[in-house]
Formats: structure tokens, C-alpha cells, sequence
């Protein structure tokens, strides 16, 4: 079966959403601590990290956020800037190729500012190197001219605070990830977290969104907020085309089934990985990429975004050999398990 078909339509549930995408996101984005559901573990720690420190009126130690795309690592950065009282500063890993780019960002800091750094495992090696020395310095080492006229310049910045964010805590380098006094670990969210994230947006957005569609757009969120969210949103849609503009159960259902979400919540993406697992590969192990180019896929996206939902519910296994389908991936995809196929502990 070919599963790279028609993958290059873009996803309802990935973690590249588009301009529109990104923007009605924003306009959904809770504005401070109280506002933000879940996440307690993180939320509390914070919440002191922050206060003790403006207690002291000093700003806070730096800041790394990890986990899965969507569960809220942008929002939380906003809200620790909001609650310092202080402005932002947002930028990412891919933005910052050469030390330069760095430089210039970090010379222009205000004191007390919050300098956010998203996908900051994907930094360009120089600029890391300034990076540690700005955040436990705060000072920056410029090159000025070239050649034998070339100087080194130290120039000292204010206090500001760095929060990271990343998908793949496990790929930065032990020197920056210890110059961040707090690590806040995030998970994904229940059920029932993901139906109050629902109920505040459908408020926000001036909808009515009836408890049983709560519950089931909840329970195909693959427990993140940006899913449970771009849903709603799709709910929307179809109630304002097909039904009458109320988001009961009907509504949610049949549009979830035209965007080709399942009742486990896995997308197009998700399905692809399995089929080629199951189908192509007989149940794996197989390695990451090339299970990513069976679906058309970067081996991150697969990696970061359909892997750990996939793993999270017992359908995929990550050994030392590769990835494998679980009794549990088969049976969802209405398939027999090879006689003596591969195992977790191949
Ligand atoms: N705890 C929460 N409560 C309410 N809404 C949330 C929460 N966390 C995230 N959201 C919503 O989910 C959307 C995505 O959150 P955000 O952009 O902060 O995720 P992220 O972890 O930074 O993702 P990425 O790593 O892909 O940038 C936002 O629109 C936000 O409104």
C-alpha cells in the first residue's frame, strides 16, 4: 500500500501550523498562571522560581522548558514574562545561525528582559558557545575588524532571564543545559484537563460547545492543548456549514470524521506510521529513518510529533533495534499479528 501518498497535505494535528494557524492559536493563549491549565508539577515550580525571585527583585534563574510540541512551552514564556512585568524578547534555534545573529539579540537586551528561545537545541554551534557566557556572565565577547587588526570586545549586558524551550532535551549539550537553574518538564494532559482548555477556548471564540462534544474532542486530542484547540476550531466549521452552529456531539463527531481523525485521536500522520510499520516492515524493528522516508516524512517530525503520542499509547515500541508494532498497533488497524513477529524485547 502506498503510504507516502498523499502526505503532502498538511496535517490537521502536526506541529507546523500555518500563519492562520499560528494566529488564531495566539488569540487562544492563556495570559497568565491562573489562566493556565494543568501542567501543576511545572506550575507550582514556577510560580515560585518566579516569585522568590521577584521578591528579591532580582530577575530569575534561566528557564528550560522540554517536552512534546503543543503543550503549552510558548505560553508558559509569555506568561513568565507577564508575570515579571517584564517584555519579551522571541526567537528560535534556526533563527540563530551564526554567533552574530546572537550577539546582536543579546547587546540589545533590557534589564529584567525575558529573551525567549525556542527549538533551542537547534542553535548553531558558535553562537551556543556566547550563549553560555551571556547567561552566566551576562556579558558577550565580540570580534571587532579582521585579520591581525581584529580585536576582542566584552561588552556586559543587564541581567535578563533565558527561557528555552525544546522538544529534544536529550540533544543539548550538558554545559548549556546546566546553565538553566529551573527544568520544568512538560506532559500531556488528561481528558479532563484538555475539556476545561476546550470550554475556555469555545468562551473565547463566542461558541457554544455542548459537554458531550467537550468530552469526545477531548478524548481525540492525543492530550495536547494545540490539538484539542485546532479541533475545536474544525467543529466549528462543520457546525457553522453543515449544522446550526451549536458544537454538540453530532457535530463533533461527523467532523472529526471528515478531517480523518480516529477515535484514538490519530491523524493521517500517526496512521501512515503504523501502516508502514505493520505492512511494509511486518512489524519492525526498523530504524527511524527509514521508517520516515516510508511516509514522507523528516525523521524529526516523526520523532518528535507522531512518535511519542504513539508510544504514549502502547501502539509503538522504541527498542535497541528500531521501532515495533504492538499486539495493540495491529489489532487498531484491523490486522493479524505475524506468527512469532518481532517483540519489545527483540
Ligand atoms: N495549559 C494550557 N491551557 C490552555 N491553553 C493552552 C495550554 N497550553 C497550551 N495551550 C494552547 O495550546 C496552543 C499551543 O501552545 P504553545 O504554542 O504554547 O505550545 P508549545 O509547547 O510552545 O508548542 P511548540 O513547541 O510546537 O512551539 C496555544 O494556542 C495555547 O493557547
Amino acid at each position: 500500500m502506498a503510504v507516502d501518498d498523499d502526505l503532502a497535505t498538511p496535517r490537521l494535528v502536526d506541529g507546523a501550523a500555518e500563519d492562520v494557524e499560528r494566529a488564531a492559536e495566539a488569540a487562544l493563549r492563556p495570559k497568565d498562571l491562573s489562566e493556565f491549565v494543568g501542567q501543576k508539577v511545572v506550575r507550582e515550580q514556577l510560580e515560585l522560581v518566579l516569585h522568590a525571585a521577584m521578591g528579591r527583585g532580582r530577575p530569575p534563574d534561566h528557564v528550560l522548558l522540554s517536552g512534546p510540541p503543543g503543550l503549552g512551552k510558548t505560553t508558559l514564556a509569555m506568561i513568565v514574562a507577564a508575570e515579571l512585568g517584564s517584555p519579551i524578547r522571541v526567537t528560535s534555534g534556526p533563527a540563530i545561525q551564526h554567533a552574530g545573529d546572537l550577539a546582536a539579540v543579546l547587546s540589545s537586551l533590557e534589564e529584567g528582559e525575558v529573551l525567549f528561545l525556542d527549538e533551542i537545541h537547534r542553535i548553531a554551534r558558535p553562537a551556543e558557545e556566547l550563549l553560555y557566557v551571556a547567561m552566566e556572565d551576562f556579558r558577550v565577547d565580540v570580534v571587532v575588524g579582521k585579520g591581525a587588526g581584529a580585536n576582542a570586545i566584552s561588552l556586559s549586558l543587564p541581567p535578563f532571564t533565558v527561557v528555552g524551550a525544546t522538544t529534544r532535551a536529550g540533544l543539548l549539550p550538558a554545559p548549556l543545559r546546566d546553565r538553566f537553574g529551573f527544568v520544568g518538564h512538560m506532559d500531556f494532559y488528561d481528558d479532563g484537563e484538555l475539556e476545561q482548555v476546550l470550554v475556555r477556548s469555545a468562551r473565547l471564540l463566542g461558541v457554544e460547545l455542548v459537554t458531550e462534544a467537550a468530552t469526545e474532542i477531548a478524548s481525540r486530542s492525543r492530550g495536547t492543548p494545540r490539538i484539542a484547540n485546532r479541533l475545536l476550531r474544525r467543529v466549528r466549521d462543520w457546525a457553522q456549514v453543515r449544522g446550526d452552529g451549536t458544537l454538540d456531539l453530532v457535530a463533533a463527531r461527523r467532523a472529526l470524521e471528515v478531517y480523518e481523525v480516529d477515535h484514538l485521536g490519530l491523524d493521517r500522520l500517526d496512521r501512515s506510521v503504523l501502516e508502514a510499520l505493520c505492512r511494509r516492515f511486518g512489524g519492525g524493528p526498523v530504524g527511524l529513518s527509514t521508517l520516515a522516508v516510508a511516509v514522507g516524512e523528516e525523521p524529526e517530525t516523526v520523532e518528535t510529533v507522531a512518535e511519542p503520542f504513539l508510544v504514549r499509547e502502547g501502539l509503538v515500541g522504541r527498542t535497541p533495534r528500531g521501532r515495533v508494532a504492538t499486539p495493540r498497533a495491529w489489532e487498531h488497524l484491523g490486522l493479524a499479528p505475524p506468527a512469532g513477529g518481532p517483540t519489545l524485547f527483540d
